[in-house]
């Protein structure tokens, strides 16, 4: 029961995975709890994150393993791929997890308020013209893709619009080099599209570790990906032929029928009104927020992707939730520790981490103290095929007792087995615990326990 002084205890700013699973947290310990959508319910990672692009990945996937069925006895005549089909498809699972969504908040006796939410003061808020009142705010707008401010930069598409194409490109170029880049690069390579990808610097995905980057760019060429690096576009244009990309140092590419920006994501600060809540924002507009997810203002919080940390769905979800535990269930120390976070990419081959790099090790503990272990293998499942991507498992040690500090993969199944051994190194596992450890034959899983 909201105190009598305001209309609820907690009112939620955004009903993305942390805006949601912090209210049904908060309203399991009684509290009276708003949360305020202005879209769909689900947020980024179920309506146009994650979830479609998880499917997307599963179908070019499928594409591949298509090919691999020949290999394996299998006469197949495949007359062609309906991505009209597949995108209404994956657009009515959607539809059903915004229901299932609403039905949950609703369960949890959470209110629902449809609108934009705007501070008009640290203790109100307006949703389209209805101002409401709480004791605490928790801040969860997450982000939204952003396009370059150059010439043309308002041309082609940003991820939000990969998940509208009712049709495949023929020829597209992705411009970017983070996860989004790549997952749509590999997706639509896998479906058939002619893909360029337009890197600014040297490589692709520039935190994770130098093997697993080498790695991905070799089997990115392998399945077909042009990999355009040190390409820093100055402007773009559409003419008949399609698309035109030039860069800074005057390279010409063209003839895309789709141009696609995977640069980043910005804060959904905006607009917010957080200058009159008093709520600070940094250079970037994020809000920062300390070890307890809290703004400069202490009866405000925030998480997911608008405080600019490990912008994943799960880091989301887990501070919301002990933020809920801490604030209402009594749980005084609870709160979300930021380090060993695992993470997959939904490349293909994917990628799954956790931990530190190589490089990351080295600056750390000084190169004398760190010992990396690596290997690279092809998985069985292509051993009657002629296409042989490589795999490959890495672990970063540190010490006498070779604590592992990073364990890194690429390689068929690495998306579903890197969870298991992130338990692993976050109860401080030693190379010695991995050599102890039986390994199960055969799987690429066993590459991690048995290397030398
Ligand atoms: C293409 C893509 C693929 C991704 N894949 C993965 C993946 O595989 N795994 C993973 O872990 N993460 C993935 N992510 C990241 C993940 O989607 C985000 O980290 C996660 O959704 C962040 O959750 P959040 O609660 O911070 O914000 P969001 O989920 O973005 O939710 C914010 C919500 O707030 C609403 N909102 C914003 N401002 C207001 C306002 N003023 N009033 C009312 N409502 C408002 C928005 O409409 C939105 O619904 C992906 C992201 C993208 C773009
Ligand atoms: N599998 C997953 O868990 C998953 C999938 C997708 C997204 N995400 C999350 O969403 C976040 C956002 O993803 P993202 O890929 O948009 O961002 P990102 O920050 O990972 O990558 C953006 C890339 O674009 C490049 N770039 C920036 N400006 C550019 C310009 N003007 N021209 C060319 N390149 C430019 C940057 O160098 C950077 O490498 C990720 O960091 C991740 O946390 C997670």
């Amino acid at each position: 029961m909201a105190s009598g002084q305001y209309d609820f205890d907690l009112i939620i700013i955004g009903g993305g995975s942390g805006g949601i699973a912090t209210a049904r947290r908060a309203a399991e310990y009684g509290q009276k709890v708003a949360v305020v959508e202005a879209q769909r319910l689900g947020g980024t990672c179920v309506n146009v994150g994650c979830v479609p692009k998880k499917v997307m990945w599963y179908a070019a996937s499928l594409a591949h393993g298509l090919e691999e069925a020949r290999d394996y006895g299998f006469d197949l005549s495949v007359h062609g791929h309906d991505w009209t089909a597949l995108k209404h498809a994956r657009d009515a699972y959607v539809e059903r997890l915004n229901g299932i969504y609403a039905r949950n908040l609703e369960k949890s006796g959470v209110t629902h308020l449809q609108g934009f939410g705007r501070f008009l003061d640290a203790h109100t808020v307006d949703v389209d013209g209805q101002p409401y009142t709480a004791e605490r705010f928790l801040i969860a707008t997450g982000g939204y893709p952003v396009r370059p401010d150059i010439p043309g930069g308002d041309l082609g598409i940003t991820s939000d619009g990969f998940f509208e194409l009712e049709e495949r490109p023929r020829r597209i170029a992705v411009v970017g080099s983070g996860y989004i880049a790549v997952e749509l690069a590999g997706m639509l390579r896998g479906l058939g599209s002619q893909v360029s990808l337009i890197v600014r610097r040297d490589g692709v995905l520039r935190d994770f570790d130098d093997s697993l980057r080498q790695a991905l760019s070799r089997e990115m060429a392998s399945d077909g990906i042009e990999l355009v690096t040190g390409f820093v576009p100055a402007q773009a244009e559409q003419g008949q032929d399609g698309y035109r990309l030039s860069a800074e140092d005057g390279r010409l590419l063209e003839g895309f029928d789709e141009l696609l920006w995977a640069i980043g994501r910005d804060p959904a600060t905006p607009d917010l009104g957080l200058e009159a809540a008093g709520v600070e924002q940094n250079t970037w507009g994020f809000i920062p927020v300390d070890e307890w997810q809290a703004s400069n203002v202490p009866h405000i919080f925030a998480v997911g992707d608008v405080t600019g940390r490990a912008a994943l769905t799960p880091v989301a979800i887990a501070a919301g939730r002990r933020l809920a535990d801490r604030l209402y269930g009594g749980m005084s120390e609870r709160k979300l520790d930021y380090d060993g976070i695992p993470t997959v990419v939904f490349s293909h081959p994917p990628i799954g981490t956790v931990g530190l790099t190589e490089a990351e090790a080295r600056r750390e503990y000084g190169d004398e103290k760190v010992r990396c272990y690596e290997g690279s293998f092809v998985a069985m499942y292509y051993a009657l095929g002629e296409r042989k991507p490589r795999g490959l498992c890495k672990l970063v040690c540190v010490g006498e007792e070779e604590r592992i500090v990073g364990c890194h993969a690429i390689g068929m199944g690495v998306d579903e087995m890197m969870q298991g051994f992130a338990v692993a190194v976050r109860m401080g596992a030693s190379k010695a615990d991995f050599d102890d450890t039986v390994a199960i034959h055969p799987t690429t899983a066993e590459e991690m326990v048995t290397l030398r």
